[in-house]
Order: structure tokens, then sequence, then C-alpha cells
């Protein structure tokens, strides 16, 4: 398995053209955060926001509307039972769903209505409660352009490996049987592509805390949002997390979700004018 290179960075974050505007950088749709879990969707619509998607919309239980416009006045939102969300689904370029979603039967009438709206053309993020639904309700899902970014008991339950067995060899057979690109993360992450495997070489436990999941679901929607579905961008969304979180952890015992996030737009600009 190779190890992602920290050249990934400045290849894939480069210098924003000149003649550019909020759509050029793309529209993310963070589907998540009921009553109990309102803050993985504001961590991960806030990562979105940090590393650059051009339009951050977030369809997330009304109870959270307020947080979320008082912590990211950047987002737009929507009542994720809404079912105008429907209409909303096609219009954007990446759609984010499952961070505190939830796995009641409103969680899931919810996935299976993004499920049917999202289109052909459209990266669509499935983590968190959105795994285990899919795994516990048996749900099908043929999406080509799927990431999917299981915590190691969220593999356990789709994939049906558990934890302790879980090796490059099992990983990468389970993987091959999904659409798309399964990201397991662990201390140490691997990402599995349909053509390749790749493990990232950083982590610290300082990230072993809530809402870190969350925020690398942000930051895959904000890469994939502006430079693509490509193996170089997902390699270079999870290894700046893991950098960001590293450099934090040489002074900080604990890092913080939010203090992750807000280092994004720095640590990106400084990729984009250096050479690796
Ligand atoms: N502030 C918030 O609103 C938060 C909401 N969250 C949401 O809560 C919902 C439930 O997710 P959880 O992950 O908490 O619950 P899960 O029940 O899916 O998984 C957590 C359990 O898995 C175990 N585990 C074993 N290996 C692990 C590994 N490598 N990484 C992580 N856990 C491992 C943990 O010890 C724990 O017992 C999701 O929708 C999630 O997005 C969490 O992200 C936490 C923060
Ligand atoms: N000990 C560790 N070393 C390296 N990375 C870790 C460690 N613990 C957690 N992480 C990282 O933190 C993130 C946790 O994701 P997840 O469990 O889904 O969090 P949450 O759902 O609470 O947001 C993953 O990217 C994982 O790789
Ligand atoms: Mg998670």
């Amino acid at each position: 398995m190779k190890k992602i290179p920290a050249s990934c960075i400045n290849q894939v974050v480069q210098p924003r053209p000149p003649e550019s505007h909020k759509g050029t950088f793309g529209r993310v749709l963070v589907i998540g955060g009921n009553a109990q879990f309102g803050g993985a969707a504001i961590m991960a619509a806030s990562a979105a926001v940090y590393s650059g998607a051009g339009l951050v919309s977030v369809a997330t239980d009304p109870v959270n509307h307020t947080a979320l416009h008082a912590r990211l006045p950047e987002a737009m939102v929507i009542p994720y039972d809404d079912p105008e969300l429907k209409k909303l689904i096609p219009t954007m370029d990446v759609v984010a769903i499952g961070p505190g979603l939830g796995i009641d039967e409103l969680a899931e009438t919810i996935l299976t209505r993004a499920l049917e709206a999202v289109t052909e053309s459209q990266t669509l993020i499935i983590d968190g409660s959105a795994i285990t639904l899919i795994a516990d309700r048996q749900l099908m899902l043929t999406h080509a352009k799927t990431v999917w970014t299981p915590h190691q008991m969220e593999w356990q339950r789709l994939s049906g490996i558990t934890i302790k067995a879980q090796d490059e060899h099992s990983n990468q057979q389970a993987a091959a049987k999904l659409p798309g690109t399964v990201i397991v993360k662990s201390h140490r992450t691997q990402i599995f592509t349909p053509t390749t495997s790749y493990e990232n070489p950083l982590g610290t436990p300082a990230m072993a805390t809530g809402g870190m999941g969350d925020t690398l679901v942000g930051i895959l929607a904000g890469f994939t949002a502006q430079f693509g579905l490509n193996d170089a961008a997902l390699c270079a969304a999870v290894y700046t997390h893991s950098a960001i979180a590293e450099a934090l952890a040489k002074t900080n015992y604990v890092v913080l979700p939010s203090a992750l996030i807000q280092q994004l737009p720095q640590y990106m600009q400084q990729a984009a004018t250096t050479r690796a």
C-alpha cells in the first residue's frame, strides 16, 4: 500500500485563478445534525467553508438553524425534512450525508430521499449515521462517485469484517464490492479507490475526540468541490486533516475540531504558495 506523499498537498492546492467567483469553487450540501447531534453538521459545514468550497448549504433539524447561523453565517440552511430538499440536491456539486443524522425512521427517510435525488455527476460522501443506516437496513447504493468514510466500527457494520480482522487485504476486498472509494478511518487511515490504495502516514491520538471525523467530511467535501473527485484530491484532504492536527498537537494535548478548522485557510495558502 502506497503512503500518501506530502507533495500531494502542493500538487492539489494551487493558487486560485483570478477570473473566478464562488461558483468556480463548487456547491456543497451537508445533510445531517438531528436534535441531539447538531454539532456534527456544523463542524462538517464549517470545514467545507474553511477549506474553500464556494457555497455551502446545510440540511438539518430546524432546532440547529440558529446555532448554525451564529457559528457559520457563510452557510445557508434548509430543514432536513423539507420535501424541497429533493430539488436542491441536484443543484449541488457535492452532497455529504450522515454527520449526526441519527438512525431513526426520519433519518432513514431523509437518507432514502437523498439517495434517490442524487445525480450521476455529483460526488456523494457517506459518513457516520448514513453508513450505519445503510448497513443496518441493507440499503442498496450504486452511485459510482461515492466516497465512504467509515471509522472501524462503522466499517465492521458495513463490511462485516470485525475490527480485529480489518487488514489491508480484507479491507481491499470488501471495498471493491462497494461503489466508489472507501476511506477506513483509524490511527492510520487507509484509502481504497477503485484502482489503488493509500495509507495516511500522519495522525495523532490528540485527534481522538468527537467531531474529528465530521471535520474530515467537510474537508473532503471542500476539496472535491474545488479540485474534483480524484485520488490526489482525496489523499490531499486526508493528509491536510492530519497534518494540521499534528502541528497543533505539538502544543496541545487534544486538538479540537474547531481549532483544526480555523487553521485550514492558512495551511492551504501555504501549500499553494510553496513548492513541494
Ligand atoms: N458533536 C456532535 O454532534 C457529534 C456527533 N457525532 C455523530 O454521532 C453519530 C454516531 O457516531 P459515533 O461514531 O459516535 O457512534 P458509533 O456507535 O457509530 O461508533 C462509536 C463506537 O465505535 C467504537 N470504535 C471502535 N473503533 C473505532 C475507531 N477507529 N474510530 C471511532 N470509533 C471506534 C468507539 O469506541 C465507540 O464505542 C454519527 O452521526 C456522528 O456523526 C459524532 O461525530 C461525535 C460528535
Ligand atoms: N489515535 C488516533 N490517531 C490518528 N488519528 C486518529 C486517532 N483517533 C482518531 N483519529 C482520526 O479522527 C477521526 C475520527 O473520526 P470519527 O470517529 O468518525 O469521529 P466523529 O464521528 O466523532 O467526528 C478520523 O479521521 C481518525 O483517523
Ligand atoms: Mg464519525
